[in-house]
């Protein structure tokens, strides 16, 4: 398979690489340290990767979002799996006033996830490809001093879903799969909720990127790591609700006139 992955210097995205390197995959991987991408190519080539490069830049910018996908196209011939991990760093703070950096977030965790998916489904098209979307459990609960942060993510479940239900009825066989995570033992989340978050053990970054590979190779539109925090995204409710929305819309009248691009 040819993946790319983001985020992949470090943490979850480095662990997702090395898990697909040893399953032979080729690799495009992405952040903005040089130096670690190099590292981290040299290392997957030795698990086992067909091929493995990097492409370093900042997410902030969006024109690179989608030169990522370009580029990683034509290194690899094609695309079947794209994995949208990265994160701008995260700061636990109060809400200070400044929308600037909001606005930087929600560029770097979420309009350039957008960016490389738009770029990303003229190829995952041609083979019946998979987007997986790395979220969090703040993008389903409120928990406060990252008000930028779960915006990003509550935004990408929105954009998300809804973008899953019109492949769905465009007959477009493309995945999306929604990982929902709790606590995993990055070292930037270990040390930034370090006197924060008491009494909460991690879960191992290893372990929970072979979930993240597992939900996008079977294909699954949501899975929730550790399985423990399932319950809080359990909504009955809203899924109801969600099949009677659906009823009320002219499918044949929307399909008849609208393509999807
Ligand atoms: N760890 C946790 O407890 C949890 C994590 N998650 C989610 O898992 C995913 C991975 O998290 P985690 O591994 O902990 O994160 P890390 O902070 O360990 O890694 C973040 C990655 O994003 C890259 N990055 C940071 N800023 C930019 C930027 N401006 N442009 C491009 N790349 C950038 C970093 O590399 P570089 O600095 O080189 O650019 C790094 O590779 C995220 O989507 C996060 O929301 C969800 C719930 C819990
Ligand atoms: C405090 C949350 C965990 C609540 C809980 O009881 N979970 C049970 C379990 O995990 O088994 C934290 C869960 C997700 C965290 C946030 C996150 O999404 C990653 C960010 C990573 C960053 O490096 C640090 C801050 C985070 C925003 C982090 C904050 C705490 C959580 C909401």
């Amino acid at each position: 398979k040819r993946v790319i992955v983001t985020g992949a210097s470090t943490g979850i995205g480095e662990q997702i690489a090395y898990h697909l390197a040893r399953m032979g995959a080729h690799l495009v991987v992405t952040a903005r340290t040089e130096a670690k991408l190099k590292k981290v190519i040299s290392e997957c080539l030795k698990l086992g990767a067909a091929s493995a490069h990097f492409i370093p830049g900042t997410m902030e910018d969006l024109v690179f979002a989608e030169q990522v996908v370009t580029k990683a196209g034509k290194l690899m011939g094609g695309l079947d799996m794209l994995i949208l991990n990265h994160i701008a760093p995260v700061n636990l703070r109060f809400f200070n006033g400044d929308v600037a950096s909001i606005r930087k977030v929600m560029d770097i965790n979420f309009f350039s996830y957008i960016t490389m998916t738009s770029a990303a489904l003229p190829m995952l098209k041609v083979t019946n490809g998979s987007i997986v979307v790395v979220s969090s459990i703040a993008g389903k609960l409120i928990t406060p001093l990252i008000a930028d942060y779960s915006a990003a993510k509550f935004a990408l479940d929105g954009f998300y879903s809804s973008l899953q239900k019109e492949l769905q009825l465009m007959n477009v066989n493309i995945s999306i799969t929604l990982c929902i995570l709790g606590f995993i033992n990055t070292d930037s989340a270990v040390k930034s909720l370090s006197g924060i978050v008491e009494n909460i053990t991690p879960s191992p970054k290893e372990e929970c990127a072979v979930e993240i590979i597992k939900g996008g190779a079977l294909r699954q539109k949501v899975i929730a790591y550790p399985s423990s925090i399932y319950i809080s995204m359990w909504n009955p409710i809203r899924t109801i609700q969600e099949y009677f929305i659906l009823l009320t819309y002219n499918i044949d009248n929307i399909t008849r006139n609208q393509q999807f691009s």
